[in-house]
């Protein structure tokens, strides 16, 4: 697939001194589901105002479409829409009101067939003339999604599509994106969760600390955030891992006292059972064990000590 955004040497220092986005080099390709997965204030949100145009970066080039977004910022903007984490809308608007006002900042010629598909799509036609702050935060969730569509963008962002929603909201939000990406538009989303990255994206970007720390398949990604850890507490302390448990990923801690598992959660065999017998045959015994998942953030620190 041809790359639709290009990105290359992006950097932003805000006007308080801050460095936000060190170096951003990244690809989209035209057609996929991109998630930018990082947690609060790696500069998820900044990066995406510098590529629609709302955040002016301090270094770097960035095109759509082969367009570079300052020399050609009106057509580069009519190709992408955005859906901001919150409305910014007149609550005493009503949905067909507003979806039709958007459509006409971005010069595009009333088009009230397309209005209504957008607005039926996103199960917001019944309430269409009603007023916004009638709605409920799905539906209103999904009007950003009306509004940032109005204009027919080729591009999508979503910025936190479903922070603070409850798991129906979220799997809906999921359902349209999805239908969305099968109309052919791309997408682009940021969000703190790994099950969302998880559940929609065909790759991933990792973004910590405003760097990109990686970007990978989605499949390839969760291989590596499968991970997960066995703790041995031992009856006896060791001074060295014996020869016969060479084989395993083992690490030797707290004095000799803790052994560590490190195991695939995602392979077919964890390996568990096989390790318990060999540490029986090696006269190893342990007093207690417990397991622990990996989270986002011991993710991110390992990846980073990978690349360096
Ligand atoms: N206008 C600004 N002036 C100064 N610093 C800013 C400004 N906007 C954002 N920042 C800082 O830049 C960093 C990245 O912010 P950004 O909103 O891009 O992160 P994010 O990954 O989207 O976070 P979140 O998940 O919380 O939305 C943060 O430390 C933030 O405080």
């Amino acid at each position: 697939m041809p790359a639709v955004i290009r990105v290359e040497g992006l950097s932003k220092t805000y006007a308080s001194g801050f460095t936000a986005l060190k170096d951003i080099n990244l690809e989209i390709s035209q057609g996929e589901i991109f998630a930018l997965l990082g947690p609060n204030g790696a500069g998820k949100t900044t990066l995406i105002g510098c590529i629609c145009g709302i955040v002016n970066p301090t270094a770097g080039k960035i095109t759509v479409d082969g367009k570079d977004i300052v020399a050609d910022y009106r057509a580069v903007r009519a190709m992408i829409g955005l859906v901001p984490q919150e409305l910014a809308t007149d609550m005493f608007e009503t949905p067909w009101a507003t979806v039709n006002f958007s459509r006409g900042l971005f010069g595009k010629p009333q088009n009230h067939a397309y209005v209504e598909k957008v607005l039926r799509a996103l199960t917001l036609w019944e309430k269409k003339d009603s007023r916004i702050m009638t709605l409920s935060g799905g539906m209103k969730r999904r009007l950003l999604i009306a509004k940032a569509l109005a204009h027919e963008p080729r591009i999508l962002f979503l910025d936190e599509p479903t922070a603070g929603v409850d798991v129906e909201l979220r799997r809906e939000m999921w359902e349209i994106v999805r239908k969305l990406r099968a109309e052919g538009v791309t997408i682009i989303l940021t969000t703190h969760y790994i099950e969302e990255a998880e559940e929609m994206a065909d790759r991933v970007g990792v973004i910590a600390k405003g760097e990109i720390i990686l970007v990978e398949e989605k499949n390839e990604l969760m291989r590596k955030l499968g991970k997960k850890q066995l703790v041995l507490q031992l009856s006896a302390p060791l001074t060295e891992i014996p020869a016969g448990l060479g084989a395993y990923d083992l690490h030797l801690g707290a004095d000799g006292n803790e052994l560590t598992y490190t195991y695939d959660t995602r392979a077919e065999r964890t390996g568990i059972t096989a390790l318990l017998n060999d540490m029986r045959a090696a006269g190893v015994t342990f007093k207690d064990l417990s397991t622990m998942q990996s989270s986002l953030e011991d993710i991110f620190v390992d990846l980073v000590r990978e690349k360096r």
